[in-house]
């Protein structure tokens, strides 16, 4: 299967920077951008400097504001638009998608109300079956992508053939990925560490140092875990790129929103003020603690970190408070 003809739907940093990776894999890239002086912009000077200030993006990439004329002749179409409004999107969408195409899923979080993965409410909306679409996820903040930072990536599809026909058609010098068929463990992972990484903005907000970064990074990942083999993933799968990978990344940098938004929080900016230091952007955790705790509690999981972030997010809970909570809760083994 050789793809050639991608279609990007969202022009925001991460749909811009794999546009790009896809551009340098040799294949021919149609962005959709919500805003059509975004679309003018990539098209005409092949920057998107909103989101990507001073990256050239190759001469492969086009754009258009028009979402039937971006789709039109897509084998790929690559859903790059936050979690909460995937469902939307895709709905708008549904008509235009080309039936063959192989729907790839960028984004990492759980929606709201209905607790279903992406890839959930891409086969949910498009009516195709799962072997359709592909989930793309990893230590991959945009901007080091984008200057052409090695770094590496899980393309998972419960089809091996299209996943390894997606991980060939993004396949870069700077970008490798690798394949893999755990859908569930590979999306959890990525839900799940963005709100990890609030925790972990939160804490050094507070001024607390490397040894509760990693208990949080840790014990974060085992509550992941626990969530993801309940819902069948593999365990191995968090012990991989899309797992304590993705987790690591976006948990220690500070080009992390999630954990840009957590530090703010940490420093007691409100929720409000923290918005504005993500400038627009989504921090994914923000809404999936509430998501990823809900579908933890129906399933009888311990997802306590998540927990105390949906508390401080959305109940007005004191980050000063969360270290004492966390720490008092009932003495237990490791892995129980
Ligand atoms: N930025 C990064 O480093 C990475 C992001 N991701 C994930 O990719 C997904 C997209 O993230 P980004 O491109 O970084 O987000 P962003 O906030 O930079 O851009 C979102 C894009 O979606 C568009 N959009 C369309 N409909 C929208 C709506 N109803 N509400 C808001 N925006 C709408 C926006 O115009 C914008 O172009 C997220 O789930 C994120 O967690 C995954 C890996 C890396
Ligand atoms: O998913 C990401 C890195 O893999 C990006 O993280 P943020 O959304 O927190 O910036």
């Amino acid at each position: 299967m050789d793809l050639q003809r991608v279609t990007v739907l969202g022009a925001g940093s991460w749909g811009t920077t794999f546009a790009k990776v896809l551009g340098d894999a040799g294949r021919d890239v149609t962005i959709w951008a919500r805003r059509p002086e975004v679309a003018a912009e990539i098209r005409d000077a092949g920057t998107n400097g909103a989101y990507l200030p001073g990256v050239a993006l190759p001469s492969r990439i086009t754009a258009t504001a028009d979402p039937a004329a971006a789709l039109d002749g897509a084998e790929v179409v690559v859903l790059a638009v936050p979690s909460q409004s995937l469902r939307a999107n895709l709905t708008a969408w549904r008509g235009l998608l080309p039936p063959e195409a192989i729907l790839v899923s960028l984004a990492k979080g759980v929606e709201l109300g209905t607790l279903k993965r992406m890839s959930e409410v891409i086969t949910e909306i498009a009516g195709v079956p799962d072997g359709q679409v592909v989930v793309v996820s990893g230590p991959n903040l945009a901007k080091e992508i984008a200057q052409e930072q090695p770094s590496a990536a899980v393309v998972a599809c419960a089809d091996h053939e299209r996943a390894v026909a997606v991980q060939r058609a993004c396949f870069t010098g700077y970008f490798r990925p690798y394949t893999n068929t755990d859908v569930v463990g590979c999306e959890l992972g990525g839900a799940c560490k963005n709100v990890i990484a609030l925790s972990c903005g939160m804490a050094a907000g507070l001024g607390f140092g490397t040894n509760t970064m990693a208990t949080l990074i840790t014990r974060g990942l085992a509550e992941t875990a626990r969530l993801g083999v309940k819902l069948g993933a593999d365990p191995l799968t968090f012990a991989g790129l899309a797992g304590v990978g993705d987790l690591v990344a976006t948990c220690s940098s500070p080009l992390s929103r999630n954990r840009t938004f957590g530090e703010r929080l940490g420093r007691g900016e409100s929720v409000a003020q923290a918005q504005e230091s993500v400038g627009g952007q989504v921090a994914e955790g923000v809404k999936s603690c509430t998501s990823i705790r809900d579908l933890a509690s129906g399933l009888g999981v311990d997802m306590p970190i998540t927990d105390a972030m949906h508390r401080v997010c959305h109940e007005g809970g004191d980050p000063r408070r969360l270290g004492a909570e966390l720490l008092g809760r009932d003495r237990k083994h490791e892995w129980s």
